[in-house]
């Protein structure tokens, strides 16, 4: 049975602190909610906390906004599925599914304990906001480089753990100045828009573009060799060299240079973009709209 999902609305804060000192439990599931602005770990431990008052086999929180579908045990046909939205701020929705069939008693249940979720959720959607805000650029609304350094990291770290293949692609806009000497500055900015949109149209949803730099892109490739990623710099190259920008009466077209570098046993950070730097500039050094690898 899916019951129909319910939308908690507005719960306000004095509802919420008379759920607090009425009664333990809710204050126990609010208190281990507050430890964390990760939905991940938010869904976790609501789903933990509330197993021994509502048994259930697993659990699906999907949240558009970040594109998000945590899932966590049995798949089963019974479930109950709840949008949750605060102050027109929307929270996901949350399905808990078992073998049986949810009693009126436990949606209603459910209904009440969700109260716990909703504020750490809107919490950790604040959080989220700013964090990507912190992280994007604002024209080509590509991550930025401070968003490359962190991600870079924690890529490279999973990469030497797991021994997976990591990659990147450093891709350099050709005589970029020209566009912005000949057809003035706000063109420029539009030109890069529009790179932006062929690179993103190249590459696979696991994939990360970044704006490094002024004319200066990075991809980066988690579970990608060499050869992935050549193969994959070359097809960007190929869709900015096939694509004509069109500027009012103008038509503009531009190619760029890429160099590609593959994650070593032994690498920095500094070593491996090092790499990737380099072949860039060979590229460039040989002609310009090549891919080059390192
Ligand atoms: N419109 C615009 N231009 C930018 C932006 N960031 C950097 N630039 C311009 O990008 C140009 C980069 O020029 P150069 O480093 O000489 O490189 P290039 O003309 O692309 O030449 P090569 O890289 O050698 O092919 C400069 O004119 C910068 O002003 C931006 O956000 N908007």
């Amino acid at each position: 049975m899916q019951k129909k999902a319910a939308n908690l609305a507005v719960v306000t804060n004095n509802t919420f602190e008379a759920f607090k000192a009425d009664n333990l439990t809710h204050y126990d599931i609010s208190s281990a909610l507050q430890t964390t602005l990760e939905f991940d770990e938010l869904v976790h431990i609501f789903s933990n906390k509330i197993q021994n008052l509502i048994p259930h086999s697993g659990f699906v929180y999907s949240n558009e906004e970040f594109d998000l579908e945590i899932k966590n045990g049995i798949v089963t046909r019974s479930s109950c599925s709840y949008a949750m939205k605060v102050e027109e701020q929307q929270l996901g929705e949350l399905k808990l599914m078992r073998r049986q069939k949810f009693s009126e008693q436990e949606l209603t249940m459910i209904e009440t304990l969700l109260c716990c979720l909703i504020y750490p959720l809107r919490n950790a959607t604040l959080f989220q906001q700013a964090m990507n805000l912190a992280f994007t650029d604002v024209l080509t609304q590509t991550r930025n480089r401070s968003a490359f350094n962190d991600i870079v990291r924690r890529e490279m770290r999973l990469a030497h753990r797991n021994g997976n293949h990591l990659s990147v692609v450093f891709i350099d806009i050709d005589h970029f100045k020209s566009i912005n000497d000949n057809y003035g500055h706000q063109c420029g900015d539009l030109a890069l828009t529009s790179v932006a949109k062929w690179i993103n149209e190249s590459i696979r949803s696991s994939d990360i573009v970044f704006r490094y730099g002024g004319e200066e892109f990075v991809v980066l490739l988690s579970e990608t060799d060499l050869d992935g990623a050549e193969l994959l710099a070359e097809r960007i190259r190929q869709n900015i060299e096939n694509h004509i920008f069109a500027y009012g009466l103008e038509t503009i077209r531009m190619t760029a240079s890429l160099g590609t570098s593959t994650l070593r046993g032994d690498d920095t950070l500094d070593k491996f973009i090092d790499r990737a730097d380099q072949a860039m500039y060979r590229a460039k050094q040989t002609g310009r709209n090549r891919v080059v690898t390192a």
